[in-house]
């Protein structure tokens, strides 16, 4: 043994070989015996890789075809999955959706959105179109560089509305009066288009009760500000209220692309507060107008959280009673901007509030991209025979994603 001159200890080259060579045979020989099980474990773990490149593979030429050519005529349904609809919406010839500036006679619905399987909806036009273009990466759907994503509600002038293949963004303004107009017409946009179980995700901020701010809380239930899990609203005078449940399995799904290891930040299920107004509807001190305690706000907060609400928003009880009513699973997926227990200002600043605002997205596509390309008992992931596929090394990469990870679908130029 011999002394570097850094002091560190080194062994002399006779000495090494002596001990490096039996230690090598050594780790060989435990390789390739455990080998078989390494193999087995393998096989047994994870899906066949080539029959997930085959999935991904079929399910990606179906989505390009579909942006190209619209959804063809073979594969329409007869009617969308939808429930409790409007009897008298066959009567309308065309049914015109004002708001989104649509109509059925100058509009081919089941042709333009007749392969929509998801609708995310925030509230301001600049988030869904982020998360437009966002998605369309993390889908492996490029446009042509030169080309915009058109915004489909333009006509109407209120909301903004994104296609990307199976996937519509839109924005919702802010209170359930906004977003009740908005899902009338985009329920109605999935009924004439024959949409077939689509699923309805609103991405969104709100402020934490008793969370760390940026923490992502995925809705359990949506109640209004006397806890009551119904949406209220006047019809003809009359008070009408609509279970505001949720789907709890949509919830789980949604959390479970969570990753711990990769995301710097928690995902929680809890019950959300639904006001119809920021301030005074919050029980907040900064508004233009109180009328109430320091004292009176802090017991109200308490309750909530003793009431295990988490968080606090304005369209959850539209969100969650509307889409129910028609039989569409949908979730609230919202990043807490500030921990109201601590105060009612927002003073995070807005590059980190723009940060936190992607966590939702992030999430929201990690599950999108999961069900497009991962679902199991989706027919359209089904393995193509194997001489169908043609395996590229974009294509192998893409094979290896899974719910938590951060791997991008194959990009396909889609025109
Ligand atoms: O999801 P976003 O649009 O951020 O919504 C939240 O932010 C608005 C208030 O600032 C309300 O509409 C509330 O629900
Ligand atoms: O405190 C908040 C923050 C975002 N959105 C709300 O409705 N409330």
């Amino acid at each position: 043994m011999a002394q570097a001159a850094d002091g560190a200890l080194s062994l002399s080259l006779p000495a090494k070989s002596a001990i490096v060579f039996p230690v090598c045979v050594y780790v060989y020989a435990a390789f390739f015996a455990l080998l078989p099980c390494v193999q087995f474990t393998y096989i047994h773990t994870r899906p066949n890789p080539l029959a997930v490149v085959n999935a991904q593979s079929k399910t990606l030429s179906k989505l390009v075809r579909q942006l190209k050519d619209g959804c063809r005529k073979d594969e329409e349904p007869k009617e969308s999955t939808l429930c409790g609809l409007n009897p008298c919406l066959k009567c309308l010839q065309p049914d015109i959706l004002y708001h989104l500036g649509l109509d059925t006679e100058t509009t081919d619905f089941p042709k333009v959105f007749g392969d929509v399987r998801f609708v995310c909806m925030g509230g301001t036009p600049g988030r869904m179109e982020n998360f437009a273009y966002y998605l369309m990466q993390e889908i492996g759907l490029k446009i042509n560089a030169a080309t915009k994503l058109r915004d489909m509600a333009e006509g109407g002038r209120r909301f903004s509305m994104f296609k990307v293949g199976p996937v519509l963004c839109a924005s919702h303004g802010m209170g359930c009066p906004s977003i009740s107009i908005l899902l009338h017409e985009l329920i109605k946009t999935m009924h004439h288009a024959k949409c077939q179980d689509p699923v309805f995700i609103r991405i969104g901020t709100c402020g934490g009760i008793g969370v760390d701010p940026g923490t992502v809380v995925i809705s359990s239930e949506a109640v209004d500000g006397r806890l009551n899990p119904a949406h209220e609203i006047l019809v003809q005078g009359i008070s009408v209220q609509h279970a505001s449940q949720l789907d709890e399995g949509l919830a789980e799904e949604i959390k479970s692309c969570h990753d711990p290891c990769t995301d710097n930040h928690e995902v929680i299920i809890g019950r959300t507060l639904c006001t119809q107004d920021f301030y005074e509807g919050q029980a907040r001190l900064d508004g233009a107008f109180c009328e109430y305690t320091l004292e009176a706000k802090k017991t109200y907060l308490e309750e909530l959280q003793n009431q295990q609400v988490k968080n606090i928003e304005m369209e959850s009880l539209a969100f969650a009673a509307l889409t129910s009513r028609a039989n569409i699973r949908s979730a609230v997926v919202c990043v807490a901007i500030l921990n109201r227990l601590n105060g009612d200002q927002i003073k995070t600043p807005h590059e980190v509030l723009a940060k936190w605002e992607k966590r939702p997205q992030v999430l929201v596509a990690r599950y999108i991209r999961k069900i497009l390309y991962f679902n199991e008992n989706d027919s359209d992931s089904e393995p193509l025979e194997e001489e169908e596929c043609e395996e590229t090394p974009e294509k192998t990469r893409a094979s290896q994603g899974g719910a938590g990870d951060t791997q991008k679908a194959p990009e396909v130029e889609a025109e």
